[in-house]
């Protein structure tokens, strides 16, 4: 039953000779997958805000692969520097919008300026991608009639609330509405969305992340094995290629796509078995991991309470 069920049809999207568009392709997951597609010989462009990082990125992309690559300078949450870049670069097949910020604070102590930028970048820099490359991208399905894809880089933190990434994770699962909204809209066109969903990833991003972050939100994240960028880069693309919804980078991962499917479209009979037999077992798994998050939750604030307030509650 689930094999005539199953929608979105599943598809192939070729990424050979066709132009793949990858927002924040200066650094870390974006860069891995800007090398990853060029050597499949797509024809790549990167856009992210710093010039000098950019260029640096093509040197290093020509250096891997012997492929030159298209650079644009702008600021996601500018809309008209976004729409720019792209009539620049031509009609995209693959639009990878995978920019985004993160700064984990407990929200009683994030400035509201620092929320805002996150959700600013992480949610609207998205819009604006999309809303600017649309027009372009369905008139060249009909032209090609090759499917195409929007993929959007979310993260574990936008399928399960972690501890201090309240903004972050608010920014990243409000992209997994926009998303399951999007492919109902996309579907008659041939465009395909695929929303990734990796762990924490060995970037320079996470570097510097790792310098605010609370030991709470380590502990948490650290629940989930940590990857290299080209290991998720690789995901990442084999998902979008196959015109998967949700890609899940590592078997964490995988048992939170069960946990987490909802609603969501899914185009491979197999996986929708597995959803179907896994929900119950999966939601029991996720109690156990709450169970433990508490638990670490609790001990923590209690070891943080004065001494004389331990000793006069007991
Ligand atoms: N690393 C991790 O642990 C995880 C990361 N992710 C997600 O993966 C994506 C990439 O992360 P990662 O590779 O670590 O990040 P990095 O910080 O290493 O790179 C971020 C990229 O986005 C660009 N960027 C940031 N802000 C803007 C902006 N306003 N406009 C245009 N470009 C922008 C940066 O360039 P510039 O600064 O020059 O603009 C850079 O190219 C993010 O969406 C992140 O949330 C998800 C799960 C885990
Ligand atoms: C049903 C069973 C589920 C079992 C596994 C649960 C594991 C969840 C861990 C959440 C990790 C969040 C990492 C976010 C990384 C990130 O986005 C930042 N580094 C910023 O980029």
């Amino acid at each position: 039953a689930l094999a005539f069920l199953a929608r979105p049809r599943g598809v192939r999207v070729p990424l050979r000779g066709r132009h793949v568009f990858i927002t924040g392709g200066s650094s870390g997951i974006g860069l891995a997958m800007a090398t990853a597609a060029a050597r499949e010989g797509a024809r790549v462009s990167i856009l992210a805000r710093n010039a000098a990082r950019l260029k640096e990125a093509r040197d290093t992309i020509r250096a891997a692969t012997g492929q030159e690559v298209g650079v644009h300078a702008a600021d996601v949450r500018d809309a008209e520097a976004v729409a720019r870049a792209l009539a620049e670069s031509g009609p995209v097949d693959v639009l990878v919008c995978n920019h985004g910020v993160f700064v984990p604070q407990e929200l009683e102590k994030q400035d509201m300026e620092e929320v805002k930028w996150m959700v600013d970048i992480n949610l609207m820099g998205t819009f604006h991608l999309v809303k600017a490359a649309l027009p372009a991208m369905k008139a060249r399905t009909r032209e090609t009639h090759l499917p195409a894809s929007i993929a959007i880089m979310s993260s574990q933190a936008g399928q399960v609330g972690v501890y201090g990434y309240t903004a972050y994770s608010a920014s990243k699962f409000a992209l997994r509405g926009m998303g399951e909204a999007l492919q109902h809209e996309v579907i008659a066109s041939n465009i395909h969305v695929s929303l990734i969903f990796p762990p924490d990833t060995e970037t320079p991003g996470l570097a510097e992340e790792h310098k605010r972050r609370p030991e709470l939100t380590n502990i948490i994240a650290g629940s989930s094995g940590r990857m290299k960028a080209d290991d998720v880069a690789r995901k990442a693309l084999n998902g979008i290629k196959s015109g998967k919804f949700v890609v899940p980078c590592n078997f964490e991962g995988a048992m939170l796509a069960v946990a987490t499917a909802g609603l969501s479209p899914q185009s491979s009979p197999l996986m929708a078995f597995l959803e179907v037999i896994g929900a119950g077992l999966m939601r029991f798994v996720a109690i156990c991991f709450q169970w433990n998050w508490f638990s670490t939750i609790e001990n923590w604030s209690y070891s943080l309470l004065p001494i004389d307030y331990l000793v006069t509650s007991s």
